[in-house]
């Protein structure tokens, strides 16, 4: 696997006995569109991963075929994911009519549900509000309900598509390092969807771009945590991802140019 700036890989090149996400020749249609076409990936356990695209590129469409959402969608190709998988997207999807701790364990079994219910929601900072009901929280409250919801799982895989995409700007700063802090204790293999390409390089440790219906760009992120958007080489996987993503950087300015502004 590459690991400077701009280092890309053979898309799928990874091979793992016992990998959290493994697709073969993936294909996913909608009518006449093939919107998924022939995919391969591999993600390693424990590996975080971002998914960057176009919108319309098919993101979520992976996502929820790895998730096994669609299984009314026509399609072809191998799948291979965890038993355990958790999910979490923009909207918390938190059930209005149960208490924050019922929420958090719903389908939990086994002895010691409830305290795990507990431990969860303190550690993504809920503690003393398992009593609540979703509607009494903020929306980065409620993100982190879900979130705590995902990991008392224990997840192998945690599918993630924008969860943070309806926060403020602030917001969505605290919940960037309460993931990255969750995953660390955690160390589940993420998938992430998003369309922040400071978010992916801010979080993940290799970053995909998805193109008519493949990963075109497998680049990965070589750079310790906690990571600052000033390092330079932050910068340079930024500009590598924008490139990629089409979107043509400003110039600086020349020095004639600013003269005649
Ligand atoms: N149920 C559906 N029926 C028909 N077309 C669909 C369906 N779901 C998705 N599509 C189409 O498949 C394409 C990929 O959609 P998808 O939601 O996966 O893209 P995305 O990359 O997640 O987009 P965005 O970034 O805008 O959320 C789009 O053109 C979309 O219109």
């Amino acid at each position: 696997m590459a690991t400077h700036p701009g280092g890309l890989t053979a898309p799928g090149a990874t091979a793992l006995a016992h990998p959290a996400v493994r697709t073969r020749k993936l294909v996913r249609r909608f009518g006449d569109r093939d919107i998924l076409k022939e995919l391969d990936l591999t993600v390693a356990p424990g590996e975080f991963t971002a998914l960057l695209g176009r919108s319309g590129s098919g993101k979520s469409t992976l996502l929820r075929a790895v998730a096994r959402l669609d299984h009314t969608v026509e399609g072809s190709g191998e799948l291979t994911v965890p038993d355990r998988v958790s999910l979490s997207f923009q909207d918390s999807r938190l059930l209005p009519w149960l208490r924050l701790i019922d929420n958090v364990t719903l389908g939990l079994r086994g002895p010691g549900a409830r305290e795990r219910g507990l431990t969860a929601l303190a550690e993504v900072g809920l503690e003393g509000r398992d009593r609540s009901w979703p509607h009494e929280l903020s929306g980065g409250e409620q993100q982190r309900a879900a979130l705590a919801r995902a990991l008392v799982r224990e997840p192998e895989l945690l599918l993630a598509d924008e969860p943070f995409g309806a926060l403020d700007a602030l917001t969505r700063i605290k919940m960037h390092d309460l993931l990255r802090e969750l995953y660390e204790r955690h160390r589940p293999a993420v998938l992430l969807v998003t369309h922040d390409v400071d978010e992916a390089v801010e979080l993940a440790d290799r970053v995909l771009v998805l193109e008519d219906g493949r990963i075109s760009v497998d680049l990965t992120v070589d750079l310790p945590t906690p990571r600052s958007r000033r390092d330079p080489r932050f910068q340079e996987y930024r500009d590598t991802l924008l490139t990629a993503l089409g979107v043509t950087q400003p110039q600086p300015l020349t020095e004639a140019k600013k003269d005649s502004r």
